[in-house]
């Protein structure tokens, strides 16, 4: 039996920036698979009898975590997380319409640091959904300091969202190389162009990539130390072993199981994503200056 209160699900970052964020106006429960001290923490069932529910645990979990945990019970779904699933090459609208529908579920997205969001500090975020109806259920839950706007766009929120992770691994490694701010302008700018044809493949709007889910997160997140992904970026120019970034990072960098599932979805539908396809090679262990001269080919 649901009832009409508000569940995050992984107290991640993310997870206890939304639950900080949402608990400014209401009472928030919280849930993650190890226990935490949080106010208002749950267990997982009692989050699920919720009929507000966030859920921030990391890309390539969600298919499992879904199929283990989840039962649909009328509850309204914003997904905080940002990647597409490496094994399958699914965004996640797709693995989450077996379990959810259309109409219950949005997306969020948008430039956020959850380390800024946890202190308070003003932004603006985008729920993206097929139904206006959930966003303007969910919108008021939302502080003052956030600002939330609306969009139909889901595949290009998502392809947005989980794409910059990967152009911010790329940037992190040309701040790495020393390569300087003209190098990194054009990384970014080019990288913008090449995410909007990647998403227009799948059916996106333009304009959703000239906006919040677009460029105001790629320019924060490829900009920025404050980003996981850019950080990897830095540890591989440097020529750290991957294992030992991940360790030293101790959170998710979702760009790079979605730089292979990019990779992949390039090859089997012929989209051209240059800078996706030298990350997913600098990841596997090709030299970054080897994709740079790539790169830089005519
Ligand atoms: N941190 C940010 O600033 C930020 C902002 C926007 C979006 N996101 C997105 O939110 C998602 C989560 O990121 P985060 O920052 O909270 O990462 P995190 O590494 O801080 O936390 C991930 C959480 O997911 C949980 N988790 C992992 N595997 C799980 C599983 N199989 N079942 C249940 N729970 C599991 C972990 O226990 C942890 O609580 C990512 O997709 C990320 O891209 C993060
Ligand atoms: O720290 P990152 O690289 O996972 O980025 C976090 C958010 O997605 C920024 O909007």
């Amino acid at each position: 039996m649901i009832n009409n209160s508000i569940a995050v699900i992984g107290a991640g970052k993310w997870g206890q920036a939304l639950h900080f964020a949402l608990s400014q106006k209401q009472k928030v429960l919280i849930t993650s698979r190890t226990k935490k001290d949080i106010e208002n923490f749950v267990d997982l069932k009692t989050a699920l009898e919720c009929k507000y529910l966030i859920i921030a645990i990391p890309a390539q979990e969600i298919r499992s975590w879904l199929k283990d945990n989840f039962v649909f019970n009328g509850q309204k779904v914003l997904v905080a997380s940002k990647g597409i699933e490496a094994s399958s090459g699914e965004f996640l609208n797709e693995i989450y319409s077996s379990f959810v529908p259309k109409k219950n579920i949005g997306f969020i997205s948008g430039p956020s640091f959850a380390t800024e969001v946890k202190q308070g500090l003003p932004c603006a975020l985008v729920i993206n959904s097929n139904s206006k109806k959930l966003f303007k259920q969910f919108s008021p839950f939302f502080p003052n300091f956030i600002k939330t706007y609306y969009s139909s766009d889901v595949i290009g929120a998502e392809v947005a969202g989980a794409y910059k992770n990967v152009l911010a691994i790329a940037s992190g490694i040309c701040e790495g190389l020393n390569l300087g701010k003209n190098a990194q302008a054009s990384l970014i700018a080019r990288g913008l162009v090449e995410m909007e044809r990647f998403g227009k493949f799948f059916g996106s709007k333009k304009s959703t990539f000239l906006g919040l889910s677009g460029a105001g997160d790629l320019f924060l997140t490829a900009n920025s130390t404050m980003s996981r992904n850019y950080r990897v970026g830095l540890g591989l120019a440097l020529n750290k072993n991957l294992e030992d970034i991940l360790i030293e990072l101790g959170e998710v960098a979702e760009g790079i199981k979605t730089a292979e599932a990019i990779h992949n979805l390039s090859i089997k539908y012929n989209i051209y994503t240059p800078i996706a396809n030298e990350v997913n090679l600098i990841l596997d262990g090709k030299s970054p200056k080897d994709s740079l001269k790539d790169l830089l080919k005519h």
